[in-house]
């Protein structure tokens, strides 16, 4: 299994360009970024390719959202909005060559946001064939009013969506808090999944530190013939390296 590490969640204790090398000597495969957009491409290019990483995914729209909105694919009136911040992703993208980009829903609700997301998502599949593009519920809790707020509604959106390089972006932190059972979403949703991400609940701490069955999250991972990332995304409980045990049960890693 490929491992990235998500360097906005883990290894904090570094300054933040540091973190990917960081990242590669923990024995990560790949890096990601939720919003790259603070430092200069071409600085995060030359820390990438110094550390030997591929850049995995990005969010988008660029701002950091501290304290904002969640994006705005899905946010009706906003469709001007999306559609420049999807253009100047697609513009860091080319430096940088993400793998995936998730495009955030934003805060909306009902079928008038349904029909906004749809069609914006249509609308930046269209403009990128080349890349792809993920949507990743999250849990309420964490992102009140976040309209993909739900694994089957991603499922149907996908769909209707209908475009090849559109997937789902499956965390276990947000399966478990959503439907209490991040195996059960993992049996449902497995064949739409483009992008896994692995934090324990509750708590969103690394593997092992919470309730969800990891050993057999795993093997059903490998069962299933996804040959995708795993990605990182925890806050761990103690200092990051001290916090990789959960990687020892992967491809047999001594991390
Ligand atoms: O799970 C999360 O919180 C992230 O993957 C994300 O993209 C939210 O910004
Ligand atoms: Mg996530």
């Amino acid at each position: 299994m490929k491992l990235a590490a998500n360097v906005t969640f883990l290894f904090k204790e570094y300054p933040f360009l540091e973190r990917i090398q960081a990242a590669a000597d923990a024995g990560f495969d790949g890096v990601e970024i939720l919003f790259p957009y603070d430092d200069p491409a071409p600085d995060i290019l030359r820390r990438l390719q110094i550390a030997g990483l591929p850049l995995v995914l990005i969010n988008a729209p660029p701002p950091n959202y501290t304290g904002g909105q969640r994006g705005f694919a899905a946010v009706p009136g906003l469709e001007e909005r999306f559609r420049r911040d999807f253009a100047r992703v697609l513009r860091y993208a080319e430096r940088l060559t993400p793998q995936h980009i998730h495009l955030m829903a934003g805060t909306a609700e009902g079928p008038e946001a349904r029909a906004t997301f749809i069609d914006n998502l249509k609308w930046a599949a269209a403009q990128a064939p080349g890349q792809s593009l993920t949507i990743e519920p999250l849990n309420p809790g964490d992102m009140p009013g976040y309209f993909l707020n739900d694994y089957d509604l991603a499922a149907e959106i996908i769909d209707a969506v209908g475009a090849p390089n559109l997937g789902l972006q499956y965390d276990t932190y947000h399966a478990q808090t959503i439907a209490g059972d991040a195996l059960a979403v993992w049996r449902r949703h497995a064949p739409r999944v483009r992008h896994v991400q692995v934090g324990d609940a509750p708590g969103r701490c690394e593997p092992g530190a919470g309730g969800i069955d990891f050993a057999a999250f795993f093997a059903a991972v490998a069962a299933s013939g996804y040959d995708g990332w795993i990605s990182a995304e925890y806050n761990p409980t103690a200092e990051t390296e001290a916090c990789l045990g959960w990687m020892r049960d992967i491809n047999g890693r001594t991390t």
